[in-house]
């Protein structure tokens, strides 16, 4: 595993989970699965169909309980603290979790009179575009705008934290928008936002931090940047013509670089691939009388990271 170590619970620890396993008869759903999520910012939990990730929120959300481990949310023990914990946190679940026959505008304003201080109920439902859905019954709204309802009830209480598992997963790019906005500004209201996604880009907006799940565990945590940089390196490549001295090219790069030419007269330099390499190349080529042709860098995105620690492309 690589990224930023674990921090040490504290205060600023919103959820800390150690070693939970998670077994459905046969089957092991969580396997010995660690994470920390820092209080005050958005954790993404990105991984594969069946990687554990919904498992792990719905018992961080006190809904199931651990064969073993320890999870702690906001200090509290999920289950045995329930009654503590939940006027405390905001959950959206996967599949709607909401009264079917109700309607969707008495639910939110009933859930928003449940809390101290609600956010604007009317607002809300203008911002999520649920306007037009206020009388009717939940059963009755499409799939986005249920989606859109149980995210508001999430949200409505101002938590100090909220899970949403996978809020944004069949929404219009406009709803999604609406949605990532809505994040945004809870966490510059100070709420912590712990989201599962199969969408690399709403990982790469929203995320602070974001945990790689794969067969029930962690296996990278950190920001989306520690886990590019982290990851495979960065790669510059060029043409020239075939057979450059790599010995001199190399002597002229800062340590920890390579450089190969895996077809001739095609150049691959590896390393920390920023401006002052970029120089030191050109300038080398110069002195070499090289003119290159096809400088190009290679950044390494966070799909790239996922795919090398998991072998799985994500379901997009
Ligand atoms: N109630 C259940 N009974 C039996 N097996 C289950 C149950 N819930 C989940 N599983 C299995 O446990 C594993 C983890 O499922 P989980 O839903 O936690 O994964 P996930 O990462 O959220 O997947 P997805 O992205 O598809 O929602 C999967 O193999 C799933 O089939």
């Amino acid at each position: 595993m690589h990224g930023k170590p674990a921090p040490s619970e504290s205060a600023d620890t919103a959820v800390r989970v150690r070693g939970l396993v998670k077994r459905y008869g046969a089957k092991t759903a969580v396997d010995g699965l660690d994470l920390d999520v820092r209080a005050g910012t958005v954790t993404a939990v990105l991984g594969p169909n069946g990687a554990g990730k919904t498992t792990t929120i719905e018992t961080c959300e006190g809904y199931r309980r651990p064969d073993a481990g320890t999870v702690r949310v906001l200090g509290l023990d999920p289950v045995a603290d329930a009654a503590a914990l939940r006027p405390r946190i905001g959950v959206m679940l996967q599949s709607g979790g909401v009264y079917s026959g109700a309607r969707a505008d008495e639910m939110l304003r009933h859930m928003a009179k449940l809390h101290a201080h609600p956010l604007d109920v009317d607002d809300l439902i203008e911002r999520l575009g649920l306007g037009s859905c206020g009388r009717t019954a939940y059963r009755r709204l499409s799939g986005g705008q249920q989606q859109r309802l149980a995210l508001a009830m999430a949200v409505v209480g101002r938590p100090e934290l909220v899970f949403l598992d996978e809020p944004t997963a069949g929404l219009d790019p406009q709803a999604r928008r609406a949605t990532w906005d809505l994040v945004r500004e809870l966490r510059a209201d100070g709420v912590t936002v712990v989201l599962t996604t199969h969408f690399m880009q709403e990982a790469e907006e929203l995320a602070d931090d974001v945990a790689i799940v794969d067969g029930g565990r962690v296996v990278a945590q950190g920001s989306p940047e520690e886990l590019c940089r982290g990851g495979a390196e960065n790669t510059l490549r060029f043409t020239g013509r075939p057979g450059l001295d790599l010995g001199s090219l190399l002597k002229a790069l800062p340590d920890g670089s390579a450089a190969a030419e895996p077809l001739p007269g095609t150049y691959r330099i590896t390393g920390t691939v920023d401006p002052q390499l970029l120089a030191t190349v050109t300038t080398w080529c110069a002195q070499h009388g090289v003119m290159p042709d096809g400088i190009a860098v290679e950044r390494h995105t966070l799909e790239d990271v996922f795919l090398e620690l998991t072998g799985k492309e994500l379901r997009s």
